[in-house]
């Protein structure tokens, strides 16, 4: 059976890493990227994962895990080097809380794909545990296809998007028009420009 994919909007919420090590770290960022509040319950920590801290990126509980850490938490990342402590975490995560268990993926309830962000382009890869050296090498590959200017041409066609949703035209219009877009042509800045500046023009386009 598929796991069901989404994209989640974290911005705000609590979330739980126990362990403060090389895999705690790289979820961590992924984590703060989404803009989560992070707290991390560790004795110890990997010296970027510290420096976090000391910025005020995240809170750092130094200490061993306890219970009661995971209560409050909408997202929980059991990530320590010992699997009954992990384990445990599952244990006591509530059903509707959202937890990953990195040493045993079948205790938790979601895993981690591999991600590239460019703007509001997101590229994640998951091999459903299989290899996921082999996902980061599939995500490697893709990136390579998205320069910088997709950032901006995203932005564009996001700003198209919305202005074209307000207009009262035929919804097989839009589309026809929302497809328009995708053209090469269209990915050059000046051409997005000349859009934005002329947009009932464009509206009007064959
Ligand atoms: C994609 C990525 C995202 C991320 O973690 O951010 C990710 N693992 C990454 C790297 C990586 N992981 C491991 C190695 C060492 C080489 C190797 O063993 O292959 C490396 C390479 C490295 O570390 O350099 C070992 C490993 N991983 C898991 C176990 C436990 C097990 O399989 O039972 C063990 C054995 C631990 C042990 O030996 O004890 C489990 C999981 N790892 C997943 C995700 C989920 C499945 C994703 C998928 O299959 O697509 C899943 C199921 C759960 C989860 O963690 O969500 C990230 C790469 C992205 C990036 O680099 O940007
Ligand atoms: N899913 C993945 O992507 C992936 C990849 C590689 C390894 N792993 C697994 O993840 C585990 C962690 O890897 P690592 O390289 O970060 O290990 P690590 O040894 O560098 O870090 C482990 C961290 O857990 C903390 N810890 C230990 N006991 C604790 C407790 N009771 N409460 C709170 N924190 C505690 C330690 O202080 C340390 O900071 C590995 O043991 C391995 O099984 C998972």
């Amino acid at each position: 059976m598929n796991s069901y994919p989404i994209m989640l909007d974290i911005r705000g919420k609590k979330a739980v890493v126990i362990g403060g090590g090389r895999v705690a770290f790289r979820k961590i960022r992924v984590l703060l990227d989404a803009g989560a509040l992070v707290t991390v319950i560790s004795p110890e920590a990997i010296e970027q994962l510290a420096a976090l801290s000391g910025n005020g990126k995240l809170k750092w509980v130094q200490r061993v895990f306890e219970s009661e850490d995971i209560s409050d938490a909408f997202i929980v990342i059991a990530a320590t080097n010992d699997a009954n402590v992990n384990s445990k975490a599952a244990q006591i995560a509530e059903e509707h809380q959202l937890i990953n268990v990195c040493d045993q993926p079948d205790l938790g309830n979601f895993q981690l794909p591999a991600v590239f962000n460019k703007g509001r382009l997101s590229i994640t890869v998951s091999t459903a545990g299989a290899s996921p050296l082999l996902a980061r090498q599939i995500r490697d590959d893709l990136a390579g296809n998205f320069d910088e200017h997709y950032e901006d041409y995203l932005d564009f066609l996001f700003a198209c998007r919305e202005r074209l949703k307000l207009k009262s035209l035929h919804n097989s219009r839009k589309n026809q028009l929302l497809k328009q877009l995708l053209q090469p042509g269209y990915r050059s800045p000046d051409r997005q420009k000349e859009v934005m500046m002329n947009f009932e023009a464009f509206c009007r386009s064959k």
